[in-house]
């Protein structure tokens, strides 16, 4: 198709025009711009803009085909009057292929639409030129943006075509080389994105910029969809070219349009500035606005290049104008004969080309001029807004300025309310103790320290004193210093890299705050169980028998304490030198809060070293046998209540107290370990150290301190000694004659007192058990009185070991023992161990009858007497043995007339030694007790 529009005296200008008409997707805007070029045709001609000249266009249909394009081009070529020059085409594939030809022509192409990075080579396309920027024009605009909205981490996904990969190619280098955004992933594909975009998923890219054709749009966008990569969350990133709601053009992918309309909404297109952003009246007439409505009322709508489009024929037309004025020759090839020759006058082609490098106006598209073959123009960013593209941003390329306030701007749209992450945002997070918490601490070792000091300076100030005295002040002196120690591990336990900003100190720390540790808690309970130890040691040796024990001197015991600080000095120096100690940083399990985007990964500081496992382990198991030893001898001296110990009570209390403390110490800082709530174990660990040294101080102090106050600071006038005797006067006496020593004899006395007590109790059992057994052989003697004695043993017999005419054995058992019997008219229980001697008993039968439970025994009754059975009381004859018969006296029972085995034999004889020997043991312990007796007046004396 040609049009010629031809006036009087007015020379006709031939054009060639190459659009996208029956094309698919983008390539169906070439109607438009095939109307704006004819609109801007006849504008030209109407403005007599060419002086002698009207311009006339034939144009071709290149369908977006390079060799559709090729075709239409020889047709122009061969067929159509010469042309000065060739507008289009609109795709780049085809004014690739078009721009390699012209040169052979000497024609310039002027495209309103092709915007490949590739067709700004001017080597391979030196007659090309566009009125449209490149795609990598955007590059800048595009990292004005991300940096914008500090978007540093970028995924890239692009169309494997020519087009796509060099301009991704370009602008991945621009973004390397003029910011600091890293690109996460960058995928190719050909037909099918889905693995590159679960790539890019893989990758955490948020992110994601796209440069691809419409219908591979949707295909990204379903897939996107079904991976959930849309939402507030990602932000797309595409070309601004596509026809508008190309979401609906085709229903080519396996989603509806409404999921692909969820899952573009808020994407954003960059493209040039396509009108004016004044509105200015153009170099035609027309602004803007007046452009589009002519362009509907002519039956098409604007689309993205009809600006360009018109704005290409009016540039045409100037240089044209300029030849013209410039009466540049065979301007019109249609008037010479020479037309075909006239396509290789480079002359023209290099006038045309340097008019168009000065070109210079506002068109429809806005200013327009040329660097080289491409359009110096404004990038604009739309937004997909609930399916509307709406424009948010302009971006100058001159100025470098984003401006988000621009005629026609909208705000940015953000799905979640809020600027989506570039990614999931990792946060290493030192997790320290809680300010409060350390504070706490501190100011409660503080006073710790305090009340320490306020002890000690008590110690010292009544050292002389005999009730402190009595309370090894040297030692519990170290019990303070130990205190102390632990007091300031408390305060240091705490310092962190916030508080300390020194590497250097808090490595030292480390090592200070083991040291304070272990040497306080030696120093103060290693004291106490020193002290326990000693009153261990007293009594063990005065139970064993050695009664005149000497007390351990305060100079060794010291000596034993010196010796367990000096064991965990060598301890730590020899671990400090071998495997120092240092602060490290531990990374603890991260922690994802999906509403913020943000993964937390928390890590804690930590005194560490190669084999910590080690040297906590010996400490441990040195800390540890020293508790259990304390907690030893704190059980075995629990009952010892000497005043002169005075606080071995406390002591026990307070080393039962320690090893409790630091028993949940270690199990709860093992159980909560050293993982996020640092503050929880921080807080447990030294609360129980707290209480436990404090508890120790105050049960070792506060009884002083109360009992000084009682007496007002002196001496007491007397002395409570264990036995309860209260010794006045005398014992003040005593013990200011004897003051060198008095501490340890009184301790000596007391100790005796106790051991002499126990022995006398046990002699007395002993004299008891003896007296109670001589009773016993005494009233087995054999009597000729009628009398007889009825003994009721533990097993339950119940025997009359003898009588004139018969013996008698009742058996009693169990539950026999609540039967009664009668002595003297007096109604008794039969009881075991019950011993009735000389007891006239009768049997009654009658009686019996009567009440069974009630039974009378009489000797005459009983040489009579069958076997009888009374409810459970059994009686035997026994064999008669003869009133005067020395068998009478040689047997009281006989073992093998009874039936009950536990009947004793003895002889006469054996009587009678029996009782020598009692009577003789008895005399020797009265004797023993006299002497003890002795012994305890003299101690007491
Ligand atoms: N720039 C829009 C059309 C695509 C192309 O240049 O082929």
């Amino acid at each position: 198709t040609a049009e010629n529009t031809t006036t009087d005296n007015i020379a006709t200008i031939y054009i060639g025009g190459l659009f996208s008409l029956n094309g698919t997707s983008f390539a169906k805007n070439g109607r438009s711009e095939l109307l704006a070029a004819q609109l801007a045709i006849q504008h030209v001609n109407e403005h007599r803009l060419i002086p002698g000249y009207n311009i006339t266009m034939f144009y071709n249909d290149t369908q977006c085909d390079p060799g559709v394009g090729a075709d239409a081009l020889f047709d122009q070529l061969y067929r159509k009057p010469p042309m000065v020059m060739l507008l289009g085409a609109a795709c780049s594939d085809v004014s690739k292929h078009i721009a390699q030809i012209l040169p052979f022509w000497n024609l310039v192409m002027l495209s309103y639409a092709s915007t490949s990075v590739a067709l700004t080579n001017r080597e391979e396309y030196p007659t090309f030129y566009r009125t449209v920027s490149p795609d990598s024009a955007h590059d800048p605009a595009k990292t004005a943006l991300l940096q914008y909205f500090k978007w540093e981490h970028v995924g890239v996904l692009f169309q494997d075509e020519e087009i796509f990969s060099a301009a991704t190619s370009k602008m991945i280098d621009y973004l390397e080389a003029y910011s600091n955004i890293t690109i996460v992933a960058a995928e190719g594909f050909v037909d099918d994105p889905t693995s590159q975009i679960a790539k890019l998923k893989e990758a955490d890219a948020r992110v994601i910029i796209g440069n691809f054709f419409e219908k591979e749009a949707r295909r990204v966008f379903c897939e996107a969809y079904k991976r959930g990569m849309y939402g507030g969350k990602y932000i797309w990133i595409l070309v601004g070219w596509y026809q508008s709601d190309w979401w609906m053009a085709d229903n080519d992918t396996d989603c509806t349009v409404e999921e692909l309309q969820d899952a573009l909404n808020g994407y954003i297109a960059v493209e040039s500035l396509n009108r004016d952003i004044q509105n200015r009246t153009t170099v035609s007439g027309l602004t803007p606005n007046q452009f589009e409505e002519l362009l509907i009322e002519h039956g098409e709508g604007l689309t993205t290049y009809a600006p360009q489009t018109y704005d290409a024929v009016w540039a045409i037309g100037l240089i044209m104008k300029t030849l013209s004025e410039e009466n540049v020759t065979k301007v019109n090839r249609t008037t010479s004969s020479l037309e075909q020759a006239q396509y290789r006058n480079s002359y023209l082609r290099d006038k045309i080309k340097s008019i168009l490098s000065h070109l210079s106006f506002v068109g429809i598209s806005g200013h327009i001029t040329f660097n080289g073959a491409d359009r110096e123009s404004i990038t604009v960013f739309d937004q997909n807004q609930d399916g509307k593209m709406k424009r948010i941003a302009i971006y100058n390329p001159l100025t470098e300025y984003l401006d988000f306030n621009a005629t026609d701007c909208v705000p940015i749209l953000w799905q979640d309310g809020k600027v989506p992450r570039d990614r999931l945002l990792v946060i290493e997070e030192i997790v320290h103790i809680d300010g409060i918490a350390f504070t706490c601490i501190t100011l409660m070792s503080i006073g710790g320290v305090l009340i320490s000091i306020l002890f000690l300076l008590f110690n010292l100030r009544y050292r002389n004193t005999k009730f402190i005295k009595l309370s090894s002040p040297n030692l519990n002196n170290l019990v303070i210093i130990g205190s102390i120690l632990v007091y300031l591990c408390l305060i240091l336990l705490g310092l962190n890299s916030t508080i300390v900003k020194n590497t250097t100190i808090l490595t030292v720390l480390c090592s200070v705050r083991a040291f304070l540790l272990a040497a306080g808690f030696s120093l103060a309970f290693g004291s106490l169980f020193i002290k326990t130890y000693r009153v261990y040691h007293i009594f063990t040796r005065a139970a064993s028998g050695v009664l005149r024990t000497k007390m351990l001197q305060e100079s060794r015991l010291f000596l034993m304490v010196t010796c367990l600080f000096v064991f965990d000095t060598i301890v730590l120096v020899i671990w400090i030198c071998m495997d120092p100690l240092h602060m490290k940083e531990q990374i603890l399990p991260s922690t994802t809060r999906d509403e913020d985007d943000i993964l937390y990964i928390p890590i804690i500081e930590q005194c560490t070293c190669n084999r910590m496992d080690i040297w906590l382990g010996i400490l441990y198991a040195y800390k540890g046998l020293l508790l259990l030893f304390g907690a030893f001898l704190a059980w075995e001296t629990r009952k010892v209540k000497i005043e002169a110990l005075n606080d071995s009570q406390y002591i026990g209390m307070s080393v039962y107290n320690v090893m409790l403390m630091s028993i949940i110490t270690v199990i709860i800082s093992n159980v909560i370990g050293t993982g996020q709530q640092v503050t929880t174990t921080f807080l447990v660990i030294s609360t129980f150290i707290l209480i436990s040294t404090t508890n120790t101080l105050c049960l070792l102090f506060l009884p002083k301190i109360y009992a000084m106050k009682r007496t007002g600071g002196k001496d007491r006038d007397h002395v409570t000694l264990s036995t309860g005797l209260e010794v006045k006067g005398r014992t003040r006496r005593f013990l200011c004659s004897e003051r060198q020593d008095f501490r340890e004899r009184l301790f000596r006395a007391e100790v005796q007192n106790r051991a002499f007590k126990k022995e006398l109790s046990r002699l007395d059992v002993q004299i008891n058990n003896l007296e109670e057994e001589l009773e016993e052989l005494l009233s087995t003697e054999i009597s000729d009185t009628d009398e007889t004695s009825l003994l009721v043993h533990s097993d339950g017999d119940a025997r009359f070991p003898a009588s004139t005419s018969s013996e008698l054995l009742m058996d009693i058992q169990e539950t026999d023992i609540s039967n009664y019997y009668e002595i003297e008219n007096q109604r008794k229980q039969i009881a075991t161990g019950d011993k009735i001697q000389y007891v006239k008993l009768e049997l009654s039968e009658k009686d019996s009858e009567n009440d069974p439970h009630i039974f009378k025994i009489s000797k005459s009754s009983l040489k009579s007497a069958p076997v009888r059975t009374f409810d459970n009381v059994e009686y035997t004859s026994l064999p008669t043995v003869g009133n005067n018969n020395s068998n009478s006296k040689k047997r009281i029972c006989d073992k093998t007339n009874s039936h009950k085995n536990n009947t004793h034999i003895l002889s006469v004889d054996d009587h009678e030694r029996e009782m020598i020997r009692l009577r003789n043991e008895i005399l020797r312990l009265q004797k023993q007790l006299a002497e003890l007796d002795s012994c305890r007046i003299v101690y007491y004396v």
